[in-house]
């Protein structure tokens, strides 16, 4: 794989798509949607304004060459510390959009929503029709693969978060937290980062015909 020579690009980072340090917002999101995107929600975590942008060294791109694995041939994100049970590994960056609704006919809608089919697009507000797709754009997070087939449980977490330095919400990458059932034990150095997309992703896979709003969720 080429890839760009620059230490503001992580290691194994293709030549697409971009890498993004901070998200893009799409043309579609209306008055109301950025001001939802600008109101702190309660229960958000907090990511400090000081908190590096770029390269995150907490995690490694890596290639999969295991006939085995699932995504063998693609890439996975992979722990290059030891990682505490409820770390903040990284933020999920891309382009911030509005989902459009699916319509009963397809074939009445003039607007073709082009995040309904991808791979990397995450909810942030279902409520809203807000997603985070790093399909076109991206960081290192893009990367995070579904823990079926690979390991028993996910080891990470996606969970919402509002980001001091751009007064926005945002989700961020989670180890597990240890919890009451103490299932949460870390990520080791080394160990590949594992989240758990939902049974939605994989359903509106099969039924390959059939949009969704929101995957991963
Ligand atoms: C968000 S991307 C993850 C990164 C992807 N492996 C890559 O190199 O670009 C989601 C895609 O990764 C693959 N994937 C992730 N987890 C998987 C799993 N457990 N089994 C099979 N494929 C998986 C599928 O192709 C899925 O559509």
């Amino acid at each position: 794989m080429v890839q760009p020579k620059s230490d503001r690009f992580p290691k194994n980072w293709p030549l697409f798509p971009p890498y993004l340090c901070i998200p893009l917002y799409s043309k579609s999101l209306t008055p109301e949607h950025l001001s939802s995107l600008r109101a702190r929600p309660n229960d958000a975590i907090s990511i400090p304004s000081d908190t590096p942008l770029g390269p995150c060294p907490l995690v490694k791109i890596t290639p999969i060459d295991t006939p085995s694995h699932p995504a063998n041939g693609q890439h996975g994100l992979f722990a290059a510390k030891d990682l505490k049970p409820g770390t903040f590994i990284l933020q999920y960056l891309g382009e911030i959009h509005i989902s459009l609704p699916p319509t009963p006919d397809s074939s009445e809608s003039t607007a073709i929503d082009l995040h309904a089919t991808s791979d990397y697009d995450l909810s942030l507000d279902r409520e809203m029709g807000i997603g985070i797709d790093a399909d076109m754009w991206g960081n290192e997070a893009r990367f995070i693969n579904d823990y079926r087939g690979i390991a028993e449980r996910p080891n990470a977490e996606f969970r919402e978060v509002w980001d001091e330095r751009r007064k926005e919400r945002g989700m961020g990458v989670f180890v597990l937290p240890e919890g009451k059932s103490k299932q949460g034990k870390g990520i080791k150095k080394g160990e590949e980062i594992l989240v758990s997309y939902g049974r939605g992703f994989w359903g509106a896979r099969k039924e390959e015909a059939q949009p969704s709003i929101s995957h991963w969720g």
